[in-house]
């Protein structure tokens, strides 16, 4: 479904936070002027012009027009702070890629809605601007010096989001001046730069990891906003997840407040999946099939024994996506576990009795643990410190082994069974691999969607789908949140479905607390 629409001019209205429509100090407005200054996620309400042609419905007499609710999520522009920028043509007007796009550029008023399931008599909803080259660009590609920065954990497919940023701005743009920062935040003001032109980025996208190195930790707002001056960079690219975006926040609202013509654009990456609003982020699908290879094994292994008990622990502090699609995807897991689902050991309904009752039927099973699963039974078993990353994550403790040792210590002791286990811990393998092709892909157009709203003058704007169209999203709308499985949407229940697992609710406290889970998601999703 096309969830892209264009905003009639003639219908836009004042931009004001969350004003209803029809009030008389409205007044119309360009879409130019849909923009506001400040980071904060910002909101207009604007009729469309078709619905407000519709006839109205059933009203009473005193009943006001209703308006569409079509809401407008903006991000900054330049302009917002330096209105006197020029702007100049779009080099990509000359573009022998683009001659023969019947639509080279955006138009300024499209917008792609955050939900596409609607009810007919419902409002229209949150959209977010459409990415893609504008007619007019605020930088001349000469006078463009642009850096790249990538923070936090690895992910595959960073280094093609690299490539494809140094690649975009150089064919399409014919930017020449672009620097590697390496190490993440502190990279900023503790090492030198490197050159990235597309030679040296050639073939990166080959290799997992990071081309820049990484780092958690160190981000000092005012050191790097120093450094970016000093440096006379003019736009930042920056790749990373809730905490790096977190990061690049606060540097584009001290750009702003120096009044610095740079432009900071945001690339969300997270194995977890856990980025709020985005469809999906890039790397998570190399992730999950990369998982398969781990499942395997322990299915293979645990096939060739007899009462042979498999345990895979998969990435997810606090999401259970991997987790999750691994298991859909393979169809040798038995259960799944993940930190949004309580699940308990012992009694009627609880995982003991349904390894039993597998091992009894099968002769084997295998579980797949998300790293987040069940954090607070562990952290009753072994001394918990608490301990931090350098960003302030809270350290997890190991799920994997805690399980593993329960479930020996039930079947050895109770006597019932002599059970085989295997356990397989291919964490960081499956981040550590590049992308496969369909995130490359994927890579590819969140790199060039960042590069055009650079150039076209956007900042403080993280880039990424929506309802599979890439769109800008104000960097506060994906830090707010995080993305977490529902357990009251069809996924979970497709899962529990699929592998017949107990959902772990039969009893009445755990009941009461997914009862509470279940709101708390309900009343933080988008
Ligand atoms: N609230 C924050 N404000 C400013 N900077 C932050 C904030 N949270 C994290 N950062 C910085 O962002 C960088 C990366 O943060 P973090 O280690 O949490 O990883 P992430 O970007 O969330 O990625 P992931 O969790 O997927 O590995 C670090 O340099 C950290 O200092
Ligand atoms: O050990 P590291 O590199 O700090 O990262 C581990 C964490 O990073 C993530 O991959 C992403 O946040 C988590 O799934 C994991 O807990
Ligand atoms: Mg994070």
């Amino acid at each position: 479904m096309d969830s892209t629409i264009s905003l009639s001019s003639s219908s836009l209205l004042l931009p004001s936070p969350r004003r209803r429509l029809g009030s008389k100090s409205q007044a119309s407005i360009s879409p130019r002027n849909l923009r506001r200054p400040s980071l904060k996620s910002r909101t207009f309400l604007v009729p469309s012009l078709s619905r407000q042609n519709r006839p109205i419905r059933s009203q009473s007499s005193n009943h006001q027009p209703q308006d569409d609710g079509f809401v407008l999520e903006d991000v900054p522009h330049l302009t917002d702070f330096l209105p006197n920028l020029p702007s100049y043509p779009n080099p990509l007007q000359q573009s022998q890629a683009y001659a023969v796009v019947k639509k080279t550029f955006v138009s300024p008023a499209d917008a792609v809605a955050q939900k596409v399931v609607v009810q007919d008599d419902g409002p229209r909803g949150v959209h977010f601007r459409r990415a893609g080259p504008r007619e007019k660009v605020y930088f001349k590609s000469e006078e463009v010096r642009a850096c790249i920065v990538t923070c936090g954990g690895l992910c595959p497919g960073i280094n093609t989001v690299i490539r494809e940023i140094v690649c975009g701005l150089s064919y399409m743009y014919g930017v020449e001046d672009i620097l590697g920062i390496e190490g993440g935040y502190r990279g900023f003001y503790s090492k030198n730069t490197l050159k990235l032109t597309p030679k040296v980025v050639n073939d990166i996208h080959k290799r997992g990891g990071t081309f820049l190195c990484t780092s958690r930790g160190g981000h000092d707002t005012n050191k790097i906003v120093d450094n970016i001056q000093d440096r006379g960079i003019n736009q930042v690219y920056i790749i990373g997840g809730d905490g790096t975006q977190k990061g690049a926040a606060l540097i584009y609202e001290e750009v702003e407040k120096r009044g610095l013509q740079v432009a900071v654009a945001g690339v969300p990456k997270t194995i977890d999946n856990d980025i709020a609003v985005i469809d999906k982020s890039f790397g998570f699908d190399t992730a999950v099939e990369e998982a398969q290879r781990a499942i395997n094994a322990a299915h293979v292994e645990v096939e060739s024994v007899e009462n042979g008990i498999g345990i895979v622990k998969l990435m997810g502090r606090f999401s259970g996506f991997i987790a999750l699609y691994a298991t859909l995807a393979s169809r040798d897991v038995d259960c799944c576990l993940i930190p949004e689902s309580p699940f308990y050991l012992e009694g009627q309904g609880g995982l003991f009795e349904f390894i039993e009752q597998r091992l009894k039927e099968n002769g084997h099973i295998v579980i797949v643990v998300a790293e987040g699963a069940g954090q607070e039974y562990v952290a009753q078993q072994i001394h918990a410190a608490g301990e931090k990353d350098a960003s302030g994550n809270k350290l997890l403790l190991d799920v994997g082994i805690w399980l593993t040792q329960k479930i020996k210590d039930h079947f050895t002791k109770g006597q019932q069974m002599a059970v085989n286990m295997k356990y397989i811990d291919p964490t960081y393998m499956i981040r550590a691999v590049p992308s496969n092709a369909s995130d490359n892909i994927y890579c590819t157009l969140l790199a060039h969607s960042a590069v055009h709203g650079a150039m076209a003058g956007y900042s403080g704007f993280t880039v990424g789908p929506v309802n599979s169209r890439h769109a800008y999203i104000p960097i506060s709308r994906v830090t707010e949140t995080q993305n977490t499985v529902k357990l009251t949407d069809r996924m979970w229940a497709r899962l529990l479905a699929s592998t017949n697992q107990p959902s772990f609710l039969e009893r009445n406290e755990l009941q009461s607390r997914v009862d509470l889970i279940n709101s708390n998601l309900e009343n933080t999703s988008t």
